[in-house]
């Protein structure tokens, strides 16, 4: 089962996935981007924010996805994967930014993946004030500069990707204890 969770910059993923590792110890633990060796360069060049063109930003991260797709998602498919984030963030920020249209997005992304998409995805749903809150606690990268409206309209955008993608996608309110939204990521699993 391919697992992915998902969510804006400090919803809590990767406290989630550090949780779910102890759950379960044998599952493949992966993320976008930078997953892979290649993946790790394109993640440095991305989060700089340096590409001008939103085109080529998108292009990268669609990169990351096919490397990852090939070198870790499909030689373990039999595996427990799971993924701090997937196809469904690349098609969240590339439909905010709008250079492309859905179908397109949605056909370049099962190029990159060959239609390899998680089985199931959670949405760690967060408050303006709890993201207000998370992001005062933490030195900014340049997409997080882009500032809290930004985000929560990529948090909307994570709902439309899932249903342009036809991924299963469960909501989980980020704002309760960590305890408690691992016990329903494993309730849902
Ligand atoms: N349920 C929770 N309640 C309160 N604080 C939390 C919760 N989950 C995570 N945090 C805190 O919020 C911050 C961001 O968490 P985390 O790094 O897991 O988010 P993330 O979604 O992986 O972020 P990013 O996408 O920016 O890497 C951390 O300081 C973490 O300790
Ligand atoms: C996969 C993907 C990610 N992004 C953005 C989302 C985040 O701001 C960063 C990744 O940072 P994290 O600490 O690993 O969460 O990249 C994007 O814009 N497009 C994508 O396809």
């Amino acid at each position: 089962m391919y697992i992915a969770i998902e969510g804006i910059d400090t919803a809590g993923k990767s406290t989630q996935i550090s949780e779910l590792k102890k759950i379960y110890p044998d599952a493949v633990i992966t993320k976008e981007p930078g997953a892979t060796e290649v993946g790790k360069e394109i993640r440095n060049i991305v989060l700089s924010a340096r590409a001008k063109s939103k085109k080529a930003e998108f292009l990268l991260f669609l990169a990351d996805r096919a490397e990852h797709i090939k070198e870790v998602v499909k030689p373990n498919l039999e595996n427990m994967i799971i993924s701090d984030r997937s196809a469904i963030s690349g098609v969240a920020y590339a439909l905010i930014q709008g250079k492309i249209d859905e179908k397109e997005l949605v056909s370049l992304n099962d190029f990159a993946t060959d239609k390899i998409y998680p089985n199931k995805v959670f949405l760690l749903k967060l408050t303006k004030e709890e993201l207000e809150f998370r992001l005062s606690q933490k030195k900014l990268d340049g997409i997080e500069l882009r500032g809290v409206e930004y985000l929560l309209s990529i948090q909307e955008s994570i709902i439309t990707a899932a249903k342009l993608l036809n991924i299963k996608l469960i909501e989980v309110d980020a704002t309760k204890s960590i305890k408690e939204i691992t016990d329903e990521i494993i309730e849902s699993i």
